[in-house]
């Protein structure tokens, strides 16, 4: 394709063209005809004619109220006409895997000059590959199925899962054995929980909750307990196919009768021979309008037990509206009278509830771990609004209200930063038995501690940003999609209050007998 020359102009050249018809202007050194786009603008054309934007310079006026990337959409890059001789562009366009540059705007073992004392070259490495790869494949696709509420395309799960996305969202373990992971920049026996904390950090990154679990978290959550409990059969049936992006899988267990309460489900399932015969309903279930499999909490004769069953007849799913993108596949499922052959059962018969817990502690430090980067992310976007709006011809940072309010963000991002790294290298050297018996309570802490930073912060910044908070396009976008789904983070994989209450149980159970003031 032929790239169109851009001409020098001076800027008295460019002041020539400053009425209806015929309307240059300049923004950041570039030049842009917008004679046939006035009409079309969607802030309005008269805005265009204004004194001081015909013809002119308006850099800092654009910047108030658009965000850079409109400039990169191709529609309106090709406007650009020329470069202002002797000028050169100052805002650049953001360079795929790059590092940015304001402060707290990454976590402190990327910014130039902080130490760290648990991430080495190969973890650099592994993010660098992972930035790029989320930034040329996923970002466009997020942003796509966020607004239009698609499921993500296999095409974009195909190149996700040549690189083993799913595989190394499971964490490090055995089922990494000989894969190759991000065209082997890490070896799978390098992989630890910090470089899948980058991982679930990375894909956090584009203000589109709904698309996030429309990642496929329903294979993180759903996986394990087949992975765990399944038999072989079952796991060479399974696992391949879900590992390579060809079938999907779903977590199956609360319902709208019972939730955390476990005991209080009423899905049945119900001994005929060598089958099962499973009734009743689920809700909530992420990624389950287009999962295939289903790991399912069931009530049977002895206690609960966990059960996979396969799409088929009996099993049917709908999409359930929710606050945020149905990109997340979220669906009420009712399966009526399935037979599932009883090699089908994950764990013993009546063992359900350790299948379960086995996994909520890696679910909810992931979670945890998402929401963490979501955080910083609107951290960066205030920063960012705060040092280019202008209120009362000063920029809005110079408020020492606005100032506070970006101090007490700061302060909580770090601070959670801080404690979900420190359970991430108590994670990456304990045995899983220490992990189970020791970490349940602090992740439980860590994981409502995190949501509910994130809320305050969700709650400032629609502050820091007024009304464009509460448009879904435009600068505050990020901010609203963030204020509208950060209450996720704070109920899936259990509510702040439950694992709350659960940290302080524990504490109770290992507060020495002989404690006394
Ligand atoms: C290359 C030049 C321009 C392009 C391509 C452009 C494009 C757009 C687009 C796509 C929007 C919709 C909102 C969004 O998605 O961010 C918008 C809104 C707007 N634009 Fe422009 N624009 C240009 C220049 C300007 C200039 C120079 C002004 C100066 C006054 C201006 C004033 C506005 C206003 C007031 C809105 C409404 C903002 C809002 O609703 O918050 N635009 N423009």
């Amino acid at each position: 394709m032929a790239t169109k020359t851009l001409k020098e102009y001076t800027v008295e050249e460019v002041a020539q063209h400053n009425k209806e018809g015929d309307l240059w202007i300049i923004i950041d050194a570039k030049v842009y005809n917008l004679s046939r786009f006035a009409d079309l603008h969607p802030g309005g054309s008269n805005v265009l004619f204004a004194e001081g934007i015909a013809g002119q310079d308006s850099t800092e006026t654009f910047f108030g109220l658009h965000r850079h990337e409109v400039l990169l959409r191709p529609q309106y890059a090709r406007l650009q006409i020329g470069t202002v001789a002797g000028e050169e562009e100052s805002i650049k366009a953001p360079v795929p895997g790059a590092i940015s540059q304001v402060p707290y705007g990454e976590p402190s073992w990327l910014a130039d000059g902080f130490k760290t004392p648990y991430y080495t070259d190969n973890h650099r490495a592994f993010h660098k590959a992972i930035r790029t790869l989320m930034h040329n494949v996923v970002q466009p696709e997020a942003l796509r199925c966020e607004e239009n509420g698609k499921r993500i395309s296999q095409a974009v799960v195909d190149q996700l899962c040549e690189n083993n996305f799913v595989a190394m969202r499971l964490g490090p373990g055995k089922h990494l054995k000989g894969l190759v992971l991000m065209g082997g920049v890490t070896k799978p026996e390098e992989f630890d929980y910090f470089h899948e904390l980058i991982l679930n950090g990375e894909i956090a990154r584009f203000g589109t909750r709904g698309f996030l679990d429309g990642l496929l978290n329903g294979d993180v959550i759903g996986l394990p307990p087949v992975l765990n409990y399944g038999s072989p059969e079952i796991q060479a049936k399974v696992v391949p196919d879900v590992l390579a992006g060809k079938k999907y899988i779903a977590l199956a267990i609360t319902e709208a009768f019972a939730g955390s309460d476990v005991s209080g489900l009423q899905t049945t399932a119900v001994r005929d021979g060598d089958y099962w015969v499973i009734t009743g309903t689920k809700k909530w279930i992420t990624n389950g309008t287009f999962a295939d499999y289903f790991t399912t909490g069931c009530k049977t004769k002895t206690g609960f037990t966990v059960i996979l069953i396969e799409r088929g007849e009996g099993v049917s799913t709908k999409p359930i509206k929710t606050a945020y993108s149905s990109a997340a596949g979220t669906a009420y499922v009712t399966f009526d009278k399935v037979r599932v052959p009883v090699g089908n059962t994950l764990g013993k018969v009546g063992n359900g509830m350790s299948v379960i817990l086995s996994n909520f502690n890696h679910e909810r430090w992931m979670i945890t771990a998402s929401s963490l980067a979501s955080q910083r992310l609107i951290v960066e976007e205030c920063l960012k609004w705060a040092t280019q709006r202008k209120v009362f011809g000063k920029p809005l940072n110079s408020q020492a209200v606005i100032r506070n309010k970006l101090g007490r963000m700061i302060s909580r991002v770090e601070a959670c930063q801080n404690w979900v790294e420190t359970i991430t290298y108590q994670m990456n050297n304990m045995s899983y038995n220490d992990m189970s018996s020791k970490l349940a309570g602090p992740i439980g802490l860590l994981k409502q501690f995190v949501s509910k930073c994130g809320r305050e912060t969700a709650e400032d910044a629609t502050m820091v940003f007024g009304g464009r908070a509460l448009t879904t396009t435009g600068m505050g976008k990020l901010v609203e999609n963030y204020h509208r789904t950060s209450g996720y983070d704070a109920i899936l994989g259990g509510t702040e209050d439950i694992l709350s209450d659960l940290g302080v149980r524990q504490v109770m159970k290992k507060m020495p007998k002989d404690a006394r003031l």
